[in-house]
């Protein structure tokens, strides 16, 4: 079968989750040509250590007012220089902060700037309080609960258990892994998904009533939201640390699982009048949490065509890798974000679906000097295989 056509879904210009990525993309020339000129020259002798100490136990940046995500910093301090890890906070934020300036182009900057003032103009206006001036208007959160961590209202006893335990074992007793590297187990309340679709409907409600204009999900959906963009960030980044970072940490620790430190949070809507299915595509994640949230509706498989790198990414699939998956309400589906899939149409009713991309930006700088991923792609390790029959076979030639 031909996989022509493997696509890449990007989130919309200037996402600050996307922003480490291209933070570490610039080299340290282009930086300082790109108006690091605040960086006194002092800076280029500030490195990070080519390994972490796994030992160490980082800081936590979440209170503070940074230019960067909090996580980045604390999955960073793990490569500091051993005499600055047991230093004051402030003094590794300024050490990490220019590291991570001298890797982010100023355009860059600007973008994730704009993107934050978008953000806040709809945090402001999409908030707590029910507006004096136009009291009609859903412009008042629905669950406030929903916008802060609270793991026994959110989630099914059996995962918090499993969680709480934090061993491969426990991860294992609760899920099943129904084609390799795809995960699922029971994870949301019932409760918990009613509340996710109203508060979706009501922002969508007010989004209508305002004619806000605000940026989907990703290139490939029409319909949909990104909760990070109307306050749900902080809870959903504490879903990623405190929930499947160390469920990624066992499962897919290859792909950068156990350093997860940026997410991409939204909410898709499928239906006849709504997007109907989605193309075959890459997510721009190192590990995807997909749980499907609404009960009414038929159709919307996920199918799984095995998991590759960019150079493979459109390669043919071998049998053993086809999978596909029907939704079930409440249940995770817990992937590399590699491994190429695509959703098919929501024939009637409506599916909705909450997706957490999670990335990993010291997994993103250490794949930009490699060119061999036999570890994940199946590819690489077909064509790695390969060349060591062949070596075998040239050694027994020549004896
Ligand atoms: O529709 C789905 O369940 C899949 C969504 C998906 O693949 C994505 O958002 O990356
Ligand atoms: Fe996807």
């Amino acid at each position: 079968m031909s996989l022509d056509g493997a696509r890449k879904p990007g989130a919309p210009d200037g996402r600050p989750d996307q922003a480490i990525a291209h933070a570490n993309g610039g080299s340290t020339v282009q930086v300082l040509q790109n108006g690091a000129s605040a960086a006194p020259p002092t800076y280029l002798t500030h490195r990070l250590r080519l390994n972490p100490n796994s030992d160490h136990r980082p800081d936590n940046y979440e209170d503070l007012d940074l230019e960067f995500s909090p996580s980045i910093f604390s999955s960073l301090e793990r490569y500091l220089p051993p005499n600055l890890l047991q230093q004051a906070r402030d003094v590794k934020v300024d050490y990490m902060r220019e590291i991570l300036r001298r890797y982010y182009p100023e355009s860059e900057r600007v973008r994730l700037q704009k993107h934050r003032e978008y953000r806040q103009k709809i945090i402001s206006n999409y908030q707590e309080k029910r507006s004096i001036t136009a009291p009609s208007l859903s412009s008042q959160r629905l669950h406030l609960e929903l916008y802060s961590m609270h793991p026994t209202n959110f989630f099914v006893p059996s995962f918090l258990k499993a969680i709480n335990e934090n061993t491969e074992q426990a991860f294992r007793n609760i899920m099943s892994e129904p084609s390799p590297g795809i995960f699922t187990f029971e994870m949301l309340q019932p409760r918990f998904c009613e509340m996710l679709l109203a508060e979706v409907k009501n922002f969508e409600k007010w989004v209508h009533e305002t004619k806000f204009r605000i940026m989907r999900p990703n290139t490939m959906n029409k319909y949909g939201v990104v909760l990070d963009d109307f306050g749900m960030e902080t809870m959903l980044e504490k879903l990623m640390v405190d929930f499947i970072r160390p469920i990624s940490k066992v499962f897919f620790p290859g792909v950068g699982g156990s350093n997860l430190d940026t997410h991409h949070g939204f909410v898709l809507e499928y239906g006849i009048d709504r997007d109907v299915d989605l193309g075959f595509h890459v997510d721009d994640s190192e590990v995807t949490l997909n749980v499907c949230v609404s009960r009414q509706f038929s159709g919307g498989e996920l199918f799984f065509r095995g998991v590759r790198c960019d150079k493979h990414v459109n390669t043919e699939t071998h049998s053993e890798e086809i999978f596909d998956y029907s939704h079930v309400p409440g249940r995770a589906v817990l992937h590399c974000g590699r491994h190429r899939h695509g959703a098919r149409a929501t024939t009637s009713g409506k599916r909705i679906n909450l997706v957490l991309w999670c990335r990993s930006s010291v997994f993103r700088e250490s794949r930009k000097y490699q060119k061999d991923f036999s570890s994940w792609c199946a590819e690489c390790q077909h064509e790695k295989k390969e060349r060591q029959r062949l070596s075998v076979a040239a050694i027994k030639m020549v004896f």
